[in-house]
């Protein structure tokens, strides 16, 4: 029999986003956590967990007896905020780091269409939902948002395999009735449109009222959707202002030139051929929107989306890997695009929102070379993407994404490496960060977010439940 969820009360070093430029460093804190999985009480200054449990209980009206306790070991442990992939394929997993020379399109048709076709066979797609869940997991992503594959059942397993082992998520069927291989479509815009009501209501009847997984419409991209499908999924999205969307937008240039050529201005009633206002004439463009990519975005596409006020889901792995470009993250902020962090695998060769986060960090180094030096991120900047920033662009801002009284407890126990007197090591010996015991705290995080990875992440909770713990 489950035990039942119990209060809980954290003690040690936090560190979480206050804003896109700074990062807040809460020591000899507490967190208490009541067993729903919401933080009601936030409290710095307490020598130990004793102390606090001490001043903390009383107020909280806990008997000691019904807390569980979980402290920080050392000056190298931390509590972060799980982090959020606001874009990732989960049916294209088994595929990571293999795209070979290819760009978007070839990619697509070589690589991906295949892998996903076969997730119609239900024990593999248990397989792989199962362990992209369980690697995702361990690499501290707390929310995905997931496109699964266009079969209803496997994408329905997905949804289900997510509640089971705790992780939030917004899962999507793959909308796509065209411009793919006949072995790989929806059959018309109907059936699509049937086939996602279908997910929609397996969804809402396993979690009804979506306190960890959500279906999200998913348009695959405008090219492999045609304009009555696009159509029914804007009304659609119309009739159910509840429902997350998410579809990718101008990754690669040949796709970005094939949809001027599928949607010229006289088809849609757009005021002109972008991308954006593709999406725009057909009701896909709203505040609930997460636009994968955004790499070759114009002026006027951009004022476009800041205005409809939907977000972009940065992806650097992947625009690097299948060379699709280096998207301009600072200059879509300051025109006012929300951006998260995605790690778009398997166009994105891992699984990991650090990785990403770190590559967001290079990424912007290359724009900041190519003449705009404000384009560089800062690793603060970075981890609010990761974070706060990805929290809003899935819809989940002020739930999710930093540590304060309301919000609820999605987090990750980091631990980084210590080095002794003796050079030897202490603690996470098998990792990639050694901390020497001089570094700032400032100094400590840059060093993870260059060099840490899943050895890093001891345990990681959702809505107050452990959901991952590494052994060892
Ligand atoms: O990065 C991407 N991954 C995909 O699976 C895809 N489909 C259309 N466009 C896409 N871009
Ligand atoms: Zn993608």
């Amino acid at each position: 029999m489950a035990t039942p969820p119990k209060n809980k009360l954290f003690f040690g070093s936090f560190v979480h986003s206050k804003t896109l430029a700074e990062l807040e460093y809460l020591h000899s804190t507490a967190i208490a956590v009541d067993a729903t999985g919401k933080i009601v009480a936030v409290e710095p200054g307490h020598a130990t967990a004793a102390a606090a449990a001490e001043a903390l209980l009383p107020k909280l009206g806990w008997a000691a007896g019904d807390v569980d306790t979980v402290a920080t070991k050392s000056d190298s442990h931390f509590f972060f905020p799980g982090f959020i992939d606001t874009h990732l394929h989960a049916s294209q997993y088994p595929n990571v780091g293999i795209f070979g020379n290819s760009t978007l399109l070839d990619w697509l048709n070589t690589y991906t269409f295949p892998l996903e076709a076969s997730l119609a066979d239900p024990a593999k797609a248990r397989k792989v939902y199962t362990r992209v869940i369980r690697k995702t997991l361990a690499h501290g992503t707390t929310t995905a948002a997931y496109y699964a594959t266009v079969d209803v059942s496997s994408t329905n397993l997905l949804a289900d395999l997510c509640l089971a082992a705790g992780q939030r998520a917004l899962v999507g069927r793959v909308c796509m009735d065209q411009l793919s291989p006949a072995y790989y479509r929806d059959e018309s815009p109907a059936a699509a449109l049937a086939s996602t009501l279908a997910s929609i209501a397996h969804i809402e009847s396993i979690d009804p009222s979506a306190s960890l997984v959500r279906p999200v419409l998913t348009p695959r991209f405008a090219p492999s959707c045609s304009a009555p499908l696009l159509k029914g999924l804007g009304a659609l999205a119309a009739d159910r202002p509840d429902l997350p969307i998410q579809t990718h937008i101008s990754e690669n240039k040949n796709e970005i030139a094939l949809v001027k050529e599928l949607f010229p201005p006289s088809s849609t009633g757009a005021p002109d051929d972008s991308y954006s206002s593709v999406y725009d004439a057909f009701g896909l463009l709203t505040e609930r929107t997460i636009l994968a990519h955004g790499v070759h975005l114009s002026e006027v596409e951009a004022e476009l989306i800041a205005k409809r006020g939907a977000k972009v889901s940065h992806c650097p792995c992947s625009n690097s890997a299948i060379t699709s470009g280096a998207a301009r993250v600072r200059w879509l902020i300051e025109k006012g695009v929300t951006c998260g962090l995605g790690t778009d695998m398997s166009g994105g060769y891992s699984p990991s929102v650090l990785e990403a986060a770190r590559h967001a960090a290079l990424v912007s180094r290359h724009v900041a070379m190519g003449g705009d030096d404000k384009a560089k991120l800062t690793v603060e900047e970075v981890l609010y993407l990761a974070t706060r920033g990805g929290a809003d662009v899935v819809g989940l801002g002020g739930r999710v994404g930093a540590f304060e009284v309301g919000m609820e407890w999605d987090a990750q126990l980091v631990g980084l490496g210590t080095v002794d007197a003796e050079g030897g090591a202490v603690e996470e010996e098998d990792g990639n960060v050694d901390v020497f015991g001089w570094e700032t705290w400032e100094e400590r995080i840059a060093k993870w977010v260059y060099n840490g990875d899943d050895r890093n992440t001891r345990k990681v909770w959702v809505k107050g439940r452990l959901v991952h713990e590494r052994k060892g």
